[in-house]
């Protein structure tokens, strides 16, 4: 009787503790629930092993973090997209294409973000577009992929306000974006070393990027739970860098597994001063999954909101594979490898127009 009450108390115990030895052996890999980590942008670039090892921990579990001492300044940019939004639609109309510049609410088919909830203003490129190069230039044939695609991202040329409208706008929004970019490739250094790859494994991929810059703005009035401003969603990016205004992300929020192995949506808080920067799935798909691209999404409120984003697509022809210093099983990685521009949004769109499935729905199949 002792010995049947003792071994049904162990196996009890064993049930009820089991969850939790499952989530001690996954941690590596379990995001937390706790606000998210904040890393030091300049210990980073001082190659500081702590600092190095804290973000490789971060982005493979959480797959967010609040970035500090990052040496730009969002702030002013921030503040010249708040003044051209709140100028009336007939101006802002002015500055409007079909893939460029202004989209008003309504204005837009996006997978994540519903067109009615917000308008935005975004550009590609602002510098190092060669058009002599076939890779930028939509007319001859070109060894890097057809001219349709050259076309799709460097067709079109960016369009801004101009002075009367939006004073400094333009100067403002190119050089935040030329700061993004040595921003974007210095991370994707410091990831490289973390991961153990060498420092530039990333560079030459990124040096043709199809990177762009969104202003995102979202109206207020928007009543809580089921009117979402994004939908939940991964990032189709190496990595997405994110300003809010007055360093405050409210809304925004990342899916976290918790303690009791249940997922939950935690905000992602306000960090003044910080960018919050997050691994988009090229990256994970690159990494063979050390780095995690974790779902988030932005919940309706009341309050406007406004972010800056700032999305890193690397060349359209980069070959996402991972490398075999990543795949210590053997020698064939967890997924499928792909051509970069094959998974863009702008892929999407036209998958979208020939029914076929979201990219959403597509990555879930990309594991072996
Ligand atoms: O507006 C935001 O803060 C987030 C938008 C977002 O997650 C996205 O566009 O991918
Ligand atoms: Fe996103």
């Amino acid at each position: 009787m002792l010995f049947r009450t003792a071994t049904a108390l162990i196996v009890a115990a064993s049930a009820y503790c089991l969850p939790y030895c499952l989530a001690a052996l996954f941690s590596h890999h379990r995001r937390r629930c706790k606000g998210l980590t904040v890393i030091r942008f300049d210990l980073l670039e001082a190659r500081d092993a702590n600092e190095l090892n804290r973000l490789r921990h971060a982005l493979s579990t959480d797959g967010f973090v609040h970035l500090v001492e990052h040496g730009t300044c969002p702030a002013p940019v921030l503040a010249a997209a708040r003044a051209f939004f709140a100028l009336p639609a007939d101006i802002k109309a002015r500055f409007s294409h079909p893939r460029k510049g202004f989209v008003p609410v309504n204005g837009c088919v996006n997978a994540v973000r519903p067109p009615a909830l917000h308008e935005k203003f975004s550009c590609g490129r602002v510098s190092g577009v060669d058009r002599t190069d076939p890779y930028y230039c939509p007319y001859d044939s070109s060894p890097y992929g057809s001219v349709e695609e050259a076309q799709l991202y460097f067709g079109d040329e960016n369009i801004f306000p101009d002075e009367v409208a939006a004073p400094c706008f333009q100067a403002l929004y190119e050089g935040y974006y030329e700061a993004m970019e040595a921003l974007v490739r210095s991370l994707h250094a410091a990831i490289a070393i973390s991961l153990g790859l060498d420092e530039h494994f990333f560079e030459a991929a990124l040096a043709k990027h199809v990177t762009n810059l969104a202003a995102l703005h979202y109206p207020g009035g928007v009543a809580e739970a089921d009117n979402l401003r994004v939908k939940p969603h991964t990032d189709p990016t190496t990595l997405t860098i994110l300003a809010h205004e007055g360093g405050d992300a409210s809304g925004l929020q990342v899916l976290a597994h918790t303690d009791d192995l249940t997922d939950r949506w935690v905000d992602v808080g306000r960090h003044a001063d910080a960018l919050v920067v997050n691994v988009g799935d090229l990256l994970k798909f690159w990494t063979n999954g050390h780095l995690t691209s974790t779902r988030h999404r932005v919940k309706g409120c009341m309050e406007p909101r406004l972010s800056l984003v700032y999305f890193c697509n690397p060349g359209y022809d980069t070959w996402i594979e991972a490398p075999p210093a990543l795949c210590p099983h053997g020698p064939r990685a967890r997924f499928v490898p792909f051509r970069s521009g094959d998974r863009s949004h702008f892929a999407q769109q036209a998958r979208d127009q020939q029914g076929l499935p979201d990219r959403q729905l597509l990555s879930k199949r990309r594991e072996r």
